[in-house]
């Protein structure tokens, strides 16, 4: 049953997303910082997210990695993809045509730092690292259920950084300003 409820998360991700992709289609890119790294980074994450864990839900080569958790733990799951799919909307939804999946900026790129921006600076990575949370207690397996957060936390580390210093140069003092009131992933009050 967990198999199930972890891949109609992963539909309703898509799903979320889709009309953002289509959206953002038509932006005129001004800045874009495509690198081999980035291009790395995204093929990881695809193949952790995605590929693995299908190939554990709908066959059976994976299974030699299972191991048991209570059920409790799958329950504490779904209460993970709930909160992060929640997230995962309303960062998108704030970002509007500034989302991007990737690192650029459109003409006309602005700053945004209301609705979950206002408490942190990377709420789609939060939401990311708890659907990757989700998965390790949804899937019990070694290799779908950690491959996912394993791939997310590298993206996070090589990425974010490279990010802010986009940022950084597009908006200046207004990114610093940002910087200084805000957490990356865990709003400041909850740890200054
Ligand atoms: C995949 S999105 C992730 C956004 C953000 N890091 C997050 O986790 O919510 C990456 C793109 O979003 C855009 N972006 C990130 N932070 C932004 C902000 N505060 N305002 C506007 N655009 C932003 C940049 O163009 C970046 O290339």
């Amino acid at each position: 049953m967990f198999k199930i409820i972890y891949f109609t998360g992963l539909v309703t991700m898509s799903i979320i997303r889709a009309p953002f992709s289509r959206q953002t289609k038509t932006n005129q890119i001004v800045d874009s910082r495509k690198t081999i790294l980035e291009i790395f980074l995204l093929s990881l994450m695809s193949v952790g997210m995605l590929v693995i864990p299908l190939i554990y839900v709908f066959t059976p080569l994976l299974s030699f990695a299972d191991y048991q958790l209570p059920s409790w733990a799958g329950w504490i799951g779904v209460v993970f993809s709930v909160v992060a799919l929640w997230l995962f909307w309303r960062s998108h939804a704030d970002l509007g045509r500034n989302w991007s999946p990737t690192l650029e900026l459109r003409k006309g790129h602005q700053l945004i730092t209301s609705g979950v921006y206002k408490y942190v600076r990377h709420p789609m990575y939060a939401a990311s690292l708890m659907w990757g949370v989700a998965q390790v207690l949804l899937l019990h397996n070694w290799i779908a259920g950690w491959s996912p957060f394993l791939s997310l936390m590298i993206m996070y580390f090589l990425r974010v950084p490279r990010e802010e210093q986009m940022m950084l140069d597009q908006f200046g003092e207004e990114y610093q300003s940002y910087m200084s009131r805000t957490g990356r992933i865990i709003p400041r009050r909850f740890w200054k």
